[in-house]
C-alpha cells in the first residue's frame, strides 16, 4: 500500500493543508548517528529545566553547541536575544532550520554548520552563555566537580576548578533520550572565574601532568624520579639556551664544575632568585622574555656546549621549590587548585 493511502486510512494525515502533524507522533526524520552522540532529548520537562538553570537574560546571546533538532534551541530562543547554533550534521542543521522557518525565532537564530572543535574563535560572534548537550558520560561530569580525596579527582578537576566555578545541576537518566545512550548523564554549570591568575597555560598544565602521573605518590617522589628529573633537565637546558641572562653566575659555576651544588645550596637563598625575585626554577619559561639575538644565542650555546650538565643542579632546584612551598610531602590526590598555585 502506498504510504499516503495508509496514512489516510490510519487517520494520521493532516485534515487541513495548513495543519502540522503532531510533533510527538512524528517518526524519526532520519537515522540518528550515535557515533557523533546523536541522542535527542525527548523529555520536555528536562529540556525546560536545563534552559531555566542557565538563567538567560533577554539581552544575552547564547552559543549552543550541537543543537540537533532544536529541542533546547527553541526554548533558548524564548529567553535570549540571539542564538548561534553550531551543528556538525547537515541533516540536523536542515531540520532545525525548518523548525524555526516562518516564525519570529528565525530572525534570532544563526545556524553555523561545522565541527565546533575545529572552529576558530574568530569565526564566531561574541556570546554570553554557552549551552550544550553534547555526548559525555556522567563520570566525565563527576570528574569536573571532583574534590581532593575523591577517587575521580584528576588533572581535569584541578584545571576546571582553577579556571572556573563548577557545580552539578542535575542527573539526567538515559531514558530521557531517543535513542537511549548506554550511559547516564549529568548537567553541570561552569562559570569562568573573573579572578583567573595570568599564567602560562602550557607551563601550568605541564606541571599538573607531572603531579598527576601518580597522584597518590608524594610530590617529592614524583618530581625527583629519574624520568621526570631528566625531562626537567632537558627543559632547563632549552630554557637556559634561550634566556642566557637569566642563568645566574652561581648556576654557571655549578655547570662548569667550579662550585658544587652543596656549596650553592649553603649560600644565600636569594641566589636562587632571579632579578625579578622569581624562583629560578627554569625549564618552563621557554617562550617568555625577549627573543635572544643571534650573537647572544651563539654565546649561550658556546657556554653550554661541551658542559656536561651537573645533574645535581636541577635536583637541587626541584628540592628547593618543594621545600619552600611545603609541597614535597603532599600528594596530588589531596591538593586543591590553590595548593598547586603556591609560590
Ligand atoms: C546529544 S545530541 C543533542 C541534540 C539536542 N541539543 C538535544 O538536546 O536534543 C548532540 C548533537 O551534537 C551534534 N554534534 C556532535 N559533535 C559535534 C561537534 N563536534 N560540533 C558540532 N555539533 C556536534 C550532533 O550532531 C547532535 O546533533
Amino acid at each position: 500500500m502506498a504510504k499516503a493511502q495508509r496514512a489516510k486510512r490510519n487517520g494520521s494525515a493532516p485534515s487541513s493543508p495548513y495543519q502540522k502533524p503532531a510533533a510527538a507522533k512524528k517518526a524519526p526524520i532520519f537515522k540518528f548517528n550515535t557515533k557523533i552522540g546523536q541522542h535527542i532529548l525527548k523529555n520536555p520537562a528536562i529540556a525546560d529545566a536545563i534552559v531555566a538553570k542557565a538563567h538567560i537574560q533577554p539581552v544575552e546571546t547564547v552559543l549552543e553547541i550541537g543543537p540537533g533538532t532544536g529541542v533546547l534551541t527553541t526554548r533558548i530562543l524564548d529567553h535570549a536575544k540571539n542564538v548561534i547554533a553550531v551543528e556538525l550534521d547537515p541533516r540536523m542543521a536542515a531540520e532545525l532550520s525548518c523548525v524555526v522557518q516562518g516564525t519570529p525565532k528565525q530572525q534570532k537564530l544563526q545556524i553555523v554548520l561545522g565541527d565546533f572543535i575545529k572552529l576558530e574563535s574568530s569565526e564566531l560572534k561574541p556570546f554570553d552563555v554557552c549551552i550544550s548537550n553534547t555526548p559525555y558520560q556522567r563520570e566525565f561530569a563527576l570528574r569536573l566537580i571532583a574534590r581532593p580525596g575523591d577517587s575521580l579527582y584528576s588533572r581535569l578537576s584541578v584545571n576546571t576548578q582553577f579556571f572556573s566555578k563548577v557545580s552539578h545541576v542535575m542527573k539526567v537518566s538515559k531514558k530521557n533520550f531517543t535513542p537511549p545512550p548506554q550511559v547516564e548523564s549529568s548537567v553541570v554549570r561552569i562559570e569562568p572565574r573573573t579572578d583567573r591568575p595570568n599564567i602560562s597555560w602550557d607551563e601550568w598544565d605541564g606541571m599538573l601532568r607531572v603531579c598527576f602521573m601518580r597522584k597518590n605518590k608524594t610530590l617529592k617522589a614524583t618530581w625527583t624520579g629519574n624520568k621526570v628529573r631528566a625531562m626537567v633537565e632537558q627543559n632547563w637546558i632549552t630554557w637556559a639556551t634561550i634566556n642566557t641572562e637569566a642563568v645566574s653566575e652561581k648556576d654557571w659555576k655549578v655547570l662548569r664544575g667550579e662550585e658544587s651544588v652543596d656549596d650553592q645550596a649553603a649560600g644565600e637563598e636569594a641566589d636562587a632568585m632571579d632579578e625579578d625575585g622569581d624562583e629560578d626554577m627554569g625549564g618552563g619559561n621557554v617562550s617568555g622574555g625577549d627573543e635572544p639575538d643571534a650573537e647572544e644565542d651563539n654565546t649561550t650555546l658556546r657556554r653550554l656546549a661541551g658542559i656536561k650538565l651537573n645533574k645535581g643542579l636541577i635536583a637541587a632546584k626541584i628540592r628547593r621549590v618543594l621545600d619552600s612551598t611545603g609541597l614535597g610531602s603532599q600528594r596530588a590526590a589531596k591538593c586543591d587548585e590553590t595548593d598547586f598555585c603556591t609560590s
